[in-house]
């Protein structure tokens, strides 16, 4: 009960009695009420019906403060005004003391202490009033302040006893509400593990209802593997006072299925209010599951970064590793994660080198931790970076990289992760391809692709510093001979072995590269001057003896060198030049070299023209013989002919065959045309045999080159037309240049062999103008040497040339062969050389060369020219 619920009944009865009092005293005598009386009577009426009202309507709240001091001064006015009543007693003391007993309970503590007093004072003024004794009033005061005190003190009591006891309720609601609302299982047990109380989560967690719970007893059902322990920790709580335990096991669900819990226990054995053991078990299965998912998970991912080759690490936003994969480890010298993280690539850089690399190596830690930090600060990945590896022992690895940012939950670059693939195969197999594509498979050079762009560089390098360049152009001399003699494996090693001297004999700056077959070009940032010296060791060193697999050949090379000029706008316009000046080289003897000039392109133009014209000149009978009289100087008669080649072109004129001759050589069209000579001069032997058989002993000298004696088809189809046209071999003279007879004197000695198995006739051509070697000559299976017309006509101006002619005519003698003066002009020249036992010459002394119809009439006519 509180304070206003006693003020409610006791305040009723109050002014019942009150009314009672009034009515039974104005009934017993007679009392007469004043308007004062009647207006207290009224009051006390009002404050009834409201008291009643307030009891049987407690729900409606009738205790609001000032309500309650109107009530209180209205009391007061009523007790008051009837004590002046006639009839009513003097003093209402009692009524005054009931309500400082009553008004108090339903007012604040200091509000109900100040009604108090004033009831007092009241009271007391009244007493005065009535003119009471102190000794009397006192103890009525005491009262007074007595009751209303105690009803203070009363009310507060009552007050706070009802919030205590409202207090426990709301604290049983809230314990009922946690206990009914949370997923975890609260169970108080007693000493022996009985239940005293539990929430329903705990049919939720293990199925069971509390009272099967006591039933089956809390051991049971812990999983045979966790038991014991599970026990041992029971026991611990239940023995250690105030102990809690841990525990994480499995429990049979009623369902059969174990489910994994986490228990606290809490031993509350000391407290009163408990006295039991307490348990919060929670059920953890869902989050087991997922932990041991996730352990798969991690497992899994584990296995894929430590199987995956490539180098995978992740670092956190300063650089430090936070995972890396078994690949990364080992190339570190790391055995696991562990070791490795918190480290820094620094750290890795420096642990790997002896501390005389520690700067190094901290500078290319600095530079791959900055590529890191650029990951982070940007949060933009960086994508299939291709690296060349850093260190002396993976200098030759290549990695494809790739670095993405990672993010925390909040979005927020957390640190960055780092593949790293090791592409080495594939980018060594491109390079090997890229290598290939600019290289030549059998020297190693750089080929022509290559060369191509090295002159565009340099022409670019050369234009921005305007440093000098010179190309040299290389082409072997006669190289198919040696092929054709020994093999085209055996040429494979030769070429081998020049590419081998020529870079032995230039610089390492020098660029040097296999244009094609047989050519090589050397680009060099050097002067004409220089360049020519090159070009001069290069001559030397191509042309020492070299010695293949036991055999000995001597190769030689002409050169062609060209400078750049502002005139060239592309790489082909300088080749072309070089390729212009080789091509002079070959045409003056080979094994030289030459410097370009402008005349020689204009050469080269009309060469080219020259060639495509060429092609036609036979079918189209452009080509024609003459015949030379070679006559004899004892006795004037003509002893044979040699035959000349004339081109007369519709386009060009008359070319003249030191012009045509060259080209036919070089594009390879003097082999048909040589064996077309060769046939037509079988044909016209034949021809004057049968129409002047006094004749018969005429000879007729065919030149070939050595391009048509390297022919390997050459020996049969010279066969093949002396069986056609039935000349006899002795008859035909096959003349070659001393120049190209000696550029591969070995290989020279071997073809004409075969020919003069034949039974051919052999001169050697324009002799004195190359360099023979006397070991060569003497090997040479030749009948003739035809004596150059430079020293025959300088025979007269020059006596070094007479010197000369002399020397040839005793070596001709020595070694038995016979001899034929050239460019025989002039009687003296011709009388000079009959002196010096020379007896066969040709030449404008004697005849130009004529036609066939004109030698044939020299033959009718046996003509007989003035030698005396
Ligand atoms: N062994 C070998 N021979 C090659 C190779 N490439 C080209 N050749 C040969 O080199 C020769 C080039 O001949 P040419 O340059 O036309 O003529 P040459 O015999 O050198 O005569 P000149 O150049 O006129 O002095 C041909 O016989 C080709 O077959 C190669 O890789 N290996």
């Amino acid at each position: 009960m509180t304070g206003d619920e006693i003020f409610r009944v006791a305040s009723l009865g109050l002014y019942i009695t009150l009314l009672l009092h009034v009515l039974l005293t104005g009934y017993m005598r007679d009392m007469q009420l004043t308007a004062l009386g009647l207006s207290a009577a009224v009051a006390l009426c009002a404050l009834f019906a409201a008291a009643l009202t307030r009891h049987l309507r407690p729900n409606i709240s009738q205790f609001g403060r000032g309500r309650m001091l109107l009530e209180l001064f209205a009391a007061i006015f009523v007790v008051t005004a009837l004590s002046l009543q006639q009839g009513m007693p003097n003093l209402p003391l009692p009524w005054l003391i009931g309500m400082a007993g009553l008004f108090p309970l339903a007012l604040e503590s200091m509000l109900g202490l100040a009604a108090t007093f004033a009831i007092a004072l009241i009271g007391l003024a009244m007493n005065i009033t009535l003119d009471v004794q102190p000794v009397d009033w006192l103890p009525q005061t005491f009262a007074t302040m007595f009751v209303g005190i105690s009803a203070i003190f009363l009310s507060t009591a009552l007050d706070r006893g009802l919030s205590a006891v409202q207090q426990a309720h709301a604290n049983q609601r809230r314990f009922n509400a946690i206990a009914r609302a949370t997923r975890n299982a609260f169970l108080i047990t007693d000493i022996r593990y009985r239940i005293k109380f539990s929430n329903p989560a705990l049919q939720d967690v293990i199925g069971y209802s509390p009272e099967e719970f006591d039933r089956f007893g809390i051991h049971p059902l812990a999983h045979p593997d966790d038991v014991k322990e599970h026990h041992r920790k029971l026991r611990y709580l239940r023995d250690t006072p105030k102990s809690s335990i841990f525990s994480r096991h499995r429990i049979k669900h009623k369902h059969g299925h174990w489910v994994w819990v986490e228990t606290r226990g809490f031993n509350m054995l000391h407290d009163d209010g408990i006295d039991g053991l307490m348990f919060s078990i929670e059920d953890i299965s869902a989050r087991k599951d997922a932990e041991v998912k996730l352990n798969e998970e991690h497992g899994l991912l584990r296995a894929v970064l430590d199987l995956n080759p490539s180098c995978i690490y992740a670092t956190d936003t300063e650089g430090r590793f936070t995972i890396s994969n078994l690949t990364f480890q080992r190339r570190f010298g790391y055995s696991s994660e562990d070791e490795l993280r918190g480290k820094t690539i620094h750290d890795l850089f420096l642990r790997q080198v002896p501390k005389t690399q520690q700067r190094t190596a901290c500078e290319l830690a600095e530079r791959l931790y900055q590529l890191d930090m650029q990951v982070i600060r940007s949060g933009v990945p960086q994508q299939d970076q291709e690296l060349q590896g850093l260190w002396d022992s993976d200098l030759r690895s290549w990695f494809r990289v790739n670095k993405y940012p990672l993010h925390d939950a909040q979005g927020k670059i957390a640190g960055m992760l780092c593949i790293a693939r090791d592409i080495t195969d594939r980018k060594e197999y491109e390079m090997r391809l890229q290598h290939q594509a600019l290289h030549d498979p059998l020297t190693g050079l750089p080929n022509r692709r290559y060369l191509l762009k090295a002159i565009s560089d340099a022409m670019a390098k050369a234009q921005e510093s305007s440093c000098q360049l010179a190309m040299l152009f290389c082409d072997l001399d006669f190289f198919k001979s040696v092929n054709d003699t020994h093999g085209h494996d055996f040429g494979d090693k030769c070429l081998t072995e020049i590419t081998r001297r020529i870079l032995a004999e230039l610089p390492t700056q020098d660029f040097v590269a296999r244009f094609g077959g047989n050519e090589f070009v050397v680009l060099a940032q050097v002067g004409i001057d220089e360049a020519k010296a090159k070009a001069e060791s290069l001559l030397q060193a191509v042309s020492q003896q070299l010695t293949i697999d036991d055999t000995v050949v001597k190769i030689q090379t002409s050169i062609g060198i060209a400078m750049l000029e502002r005139e060239h706008r592309n790489p082909s316009e300088l080749i072309r030049d070089a390729d212009a000046a080789m091509y002079q080289a070959k045409e003056r003897g080979r094994n030289r070299a030459e410097i370009f000039d402008a005349s020689l392109l204009f050469n080269t133009t009309k060469r080219a023209q020259m060639d495509v014209a060429l092609r036609f000149a036979l079918e189209r009978n452009e080509l024609k013989l003459v015949y030379q009289p070679k006559v004899s100087i004892i006795n004037g008669a003509v002893k044979g002919f040699e035959l000349l080649l004339r081109w007369n072109n519709p386009q060009y004129g008359a070319i003249s065959p030191t012009e045509f001759i060259p080209v036919a050589e070089s594009s390879g069209l003097v082999v048909p045309i040589g064996l077309w000579v060769l046939e037509e001069a079988c044909k016209q032997l034949c021809a004057w045999q049968a129409d002047y058989p006094e004749m018969k002993h005429i000879t007729l000298a065919v030149n070939v080159s050595m391009r048509q004696l390297l022919q390997s088809s050459f020996l049969d189809d010279v066969t093949g037309i002396l069986e056609r046209t039935g000349v006899s071999p002795g008859l035909i003279e096959l003349e070659l240049t001393e120049t190209s007879a000696m550029a591969n004197p070995m290989q020279t000695i071997e073809n004409l062999s075969r020919l003069k198995k034949l039974g051919l006739r052999l001169a050697l051509d324009d002799f004195g103008t190359g360099y023979s070697s006397l070991a060569y000559l003497q090997k040479l299976p030749i009948d003739v040497l035809k004596i150059d017309k430079a020293f025959v006509q300088g025979l007269d101006k020059n006596p070094g040339d007479a010197e000369i002619v002399r020397l040839i005519l005793a070596l001709a003698q020595t070694l038995n062969l016979d001899t034929v003066a050239e460019g025989v002009e002039t009687r003296g020249d011709m009388m000079k050389l009959k002196k010096m036992g020379c007896y066969l010459a040709q030449g404008f002394a004697f005849s130009p060369p004529v036609n066939a119809d004109m030698a044939g009439e020299m033959l009718r006519d046996a003509q007989h020219y003035q030698v005396a």
